[in-house]
């Protein structure tokens, strides 16, 4: 338009733009990390250094609990500890969902020592009351498993009025984990606490805003990547403190794994992370197993070079950036 005037104000502040940067390039950094090492290739080549006789240890007499068991990954870990003998008790929200998990873990390994607890571990009162519930048992916990978490968009209070990522991933954890204490105490020194955290912490530094109320723009995503650093430096306060009290603390990474809470809360990525491990599934039958075996092994050594491959260029490429700061 002739002697039109086009009259652009651009108010960016700096402190804005640096956190864009910062956010950007943390969210890239873990992308490119968690491809080489959080999918399924990353999978492969990391358990190559798993010991079998680790894989096999059995572990009778030893009581361990694990929250969120019904689903995903928590399941996977309550099956396996029974798998090795454990006695294991399922700290479930849903009674039905919580039963047919016992029921599916008592018939695939056979072992009876399997129990199921109610508890919404989102609520500090329900968690007070489960912990005193087993407390009266009076039994040694060996092991640990704080595996149950969430991942909410939307901002969502608890009737105890706490923001519900925070509730469950934070506040839960630790009420749980403390009110263990007493019973982990008593399995000294062979007592461990794993907290399953999220590598997607990386994506996000520490902060005291622990229940993202203060800026007004909830980003579920955010919020649950804080609360996942979050838990790492609890284990790590946890760990200091019962370092000469026979209590170990640990907080790890599962890797991507296709769970049905991925599917829910990041349907996106869900898909995405396919493209990871672009071929497919093999459901071969008999007079195709042949064949698909060789076909397999072909790949699996494609896999191992261009693992090898990527892994250079990413060690280049996160020396020149300096990637070492994502762990602040
Ligand atoms: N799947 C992944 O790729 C991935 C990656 C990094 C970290 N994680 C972490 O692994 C853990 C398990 O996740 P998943 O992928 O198996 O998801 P999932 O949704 O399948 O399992 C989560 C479990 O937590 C339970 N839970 C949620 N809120 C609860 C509450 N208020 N009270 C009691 N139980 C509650 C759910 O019922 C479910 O059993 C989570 O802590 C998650 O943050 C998963």
């Amino acid at each position: 338009m002739k002697n039109a005037t086009l009259h652009i104000e651009i108010h960016i502040s700096i402190r804005a733009l640096t956190m864009f940067f910062l956010k950007t390039w943390r969210a890239s950094a873990f992308g490119v990390y968690g491809y080489l090492n959080f999918t399924r290739n990353g999978f492969l080549e990391h358990s190559k250094k798993f010991q079998p006789e680790d894989m096999q240890m059995r572990i009778e007499g030893k009581n361990c609990i694990v929250t969120g068991a019904n689903s995903g990954i928590g399941f996977a870990t309550a099956e396996g500890l029974a798998s090795r003998g454990a006695t294991v008790y399922l700290v479930c929200r849903n009674k039905e969902r919580g039963e047919a998990a016992l029921s599916k873990i008592q018939s695939s390994t056979g072992n009876q020592n399997v129990h199921l607890e109610i508890c919404n571990l989102s609520s500090i009162s329900e968690i007070k009351s489960f912990a005193s519930r087993f407390s009266s048992k009076d039994v040694p916990v060996h092991v640990l498993v704080n595996n149950a978490g969430v991942l909410e968009q939307k901002r969502v209070t608890t009737s105890e009025g706490f923001e519900l990522n925070f509730a469950v991933n934070v506040l839960g954890n630790f009420a749980t984990t403390e009110l263990m204490l007493p019973l982990l105490e008593k399995a000294a020194p062979d007592a461990r606490v794993i907290t399953i955290s999220s590598g997607g912490m990386y994506t996000a530094p520490l902060t005291n805003d622990l229940q993202m109320s203060s800026d007004g723009n909830f980003d579920g995503l955010e919020q649950y990547a804080r609360n996942k650093r979050v838990q790492v430096a609890l284990t790590e306060k946890w760990a200091d403190m019962y370092k000469n009290k026979g209590i170990g603390f640990y907080s790890m990474h599962p890797g991507w794994a296709e769970t049905p809470g991925v599917a829910k809360s990041l349907p996106g990525f869900n898909k995405r992370s396919f493209i990871c491990c672009p071929f497919p599934h093999y459901k071969c039958t008999a007079g195709f197993r042949e064949i698909s075996e060789l076909v397999k092994r072909v790949q699996t050594q494609l896999y191992g070079w261009l693992y090898s491959l990527k892994r250079s260029w990413y060690l280049v490429v996160s020396t020149l950036i300096g990637l070492k700061h994502l762990n602040t």
